[in-house]
């Protein structure tokens, strides 16, 4: 039995219309029917463009939302068949640190009064006096200074706020913790930063991670499995190696093409799939196979009208697409869409590119996905929370 399981979930959200009496007119399809199992001490990286779903099943996890249909097990325990009071003292099981640090952190409130308010809701420590040395404990861990505790959160940095928001996941001893972005609004400088702290943590803790991330890079390094979400379906799983040495589903053919190769040589020869047509609303999502309006390889008839299940191809490879085997195999010529050379592509086509005259990306540059409704990190970075290089405090 795996750690913490997921079958089938799907959150809907009902879109309301009228003045007086709201009426259901429709429903959001943000996460619909996932299943995943995530290992004790693994690290499970779940990626996708904005809008696929990521964040609603993270949040589903906790019960921050609620759960349309489908089951959450941690450690067999099914969340959603437990009593209030005992989901309460579950929770401190299940934890989560978000994208913004500065947004997730009380302004008024110092370091100290931070961490102990979810100690203080679960009766960690029997009085102040030891809640304040474990938090001291953990502040070292994360590689904060004690005399941050009397501190209030902009007097850190973005990367430190991170490490805060981090401490106050750890000193509830979680087994599960869920990053959603972690480091997507912190400078790149200091991304490698927090990604090795969530790392030495995990082997001196044995945490269980599930990371959500738009940024490729960030979940290959840190990933043991990787899932792929589209329109709020798993499209693809695989050990991490195996999904980057061999991308198997259309859509994750096409995102990883977009990641930039720092290899001169290697990037030249680079082929790029160009997909067609725009991301469809989770709203009214597409029959048949949710990727068929835009893959390249879109068979008539069968990819518009039956939805591809997961399947296993070997190897812990899982893939939702009636015709992978055929794809991979060459055996299937493009329906439509475009394959092109990296370098054909030009400057302007390649966002990823550091240097604006040769295109020439950045061997530090982490792979975004290039989706046109993607935040970049700089969109998301909040305006005080402008990134230093870090320093003591
Ligand atoms: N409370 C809500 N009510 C209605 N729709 C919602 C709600 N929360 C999210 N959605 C919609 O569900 C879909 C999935 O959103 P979600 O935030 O999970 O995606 P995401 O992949 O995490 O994107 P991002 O990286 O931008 O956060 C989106 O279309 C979003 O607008």
């Amino acid at each position: 039995m795996s750690l913490l399981e997921l079958d089938g979930v799907k959150v809907h959200f009902p879109i309301k219309k009228g003045l007086l009496f709201d009426r259901t007119v429709g429903h959001v399809y943000a996460v619909d029917g996932v299943s995943l199992k995530v290992e004790a001490g693994e690290t499970y990286g779940l990626v996708g463009e904005s809008g696929c779903g990521k964040t609603t099943l993270g949040r589903s996890v906790l019960r921050l939302v609620d759960i349309t249909e489908g089951s959450v097990v941690l450690d067999g325990t099914d969340l959603a068949k437990l009593p209030g009071e005992e989901m309460r003292r579950f929770r401190r099981r299940l934890q989560m640190v978000f994208q913004d640090p500065l947004g997730s952190l009380n302004p008024r409130q110092n370091i100290e009064s931070i961490l102990s308010e979810g100690m203080i809701a679960h009766g960690i420590g029997k009085d102040q006096e030891e809640r304040r040395e474990k938090i001291k404990a953990i502040l070292d861990k994360v590689g904060l200074p004690s005399n941050a505790l009397a501190r209030y959160p902009h007097e850190f940095s973005g990367g430190q706020r991170q490490r805060i928001g981090i401490a106050r996941a750890l000193v509830l001893e979680p087994d599960v913790i869920i990053c959603d972005e972690p480091v997507s609004a912190l400078d790149v400088s200091v991304q490698a930063q927090v990604i090795n702290l969530l790392e030495e943590l995990q082997e001196e803790l044995g945490l269980t991670y599930v990371v959500i991330a738009h940024d490729l890079a960030v979940v290959r390094h840190i990933s043991d499995t990787i899932g792929v979400m589209y329109l709020g379906s798993l499209v693809e799983e695989a050990p991490s190696d195996a999904l980057y040495a061999e991308p198997k589903h259309p859509y994750t053919k096409a995102l990883m093409s977009a990641v930039p190769v720092p290899d001169p040589e290697v990037e030249d020869k680079r082929e790029r799939i160009l997909l067609t047509g725009d991301l469809p609303s989770p709203a009214n999502p597409p029959s048949g196979c949710r990727f068929h309006t835009r893959c390249p390889w879109a068979q008539a008839e069968r990819c518009a009208t039956e939805r591809p299940q997961l399947r296993d191809v070997g190897g812990g490879h899982r893939v939702a697409c009636h015709y992978a085997e055929d794809i991979a195999s060459g055996k299937l010529s493009l329906t439509k869409g475009e394959v092109v050379s990296a370098t054909r592509e030009g400057v302007e086509d390649n966002p990823e590119s550091d240097d604006p005259e040769t295109g020439t990306p950045s061997e530090d540059t982490p792979a975004k996905i290039p989706a046109q409704a993607e935040k970049t990190a700089q969109d998301e970075k909040p305006a005080e929370a402008s990134e230093e290089p870090e320093k003591a405090v």
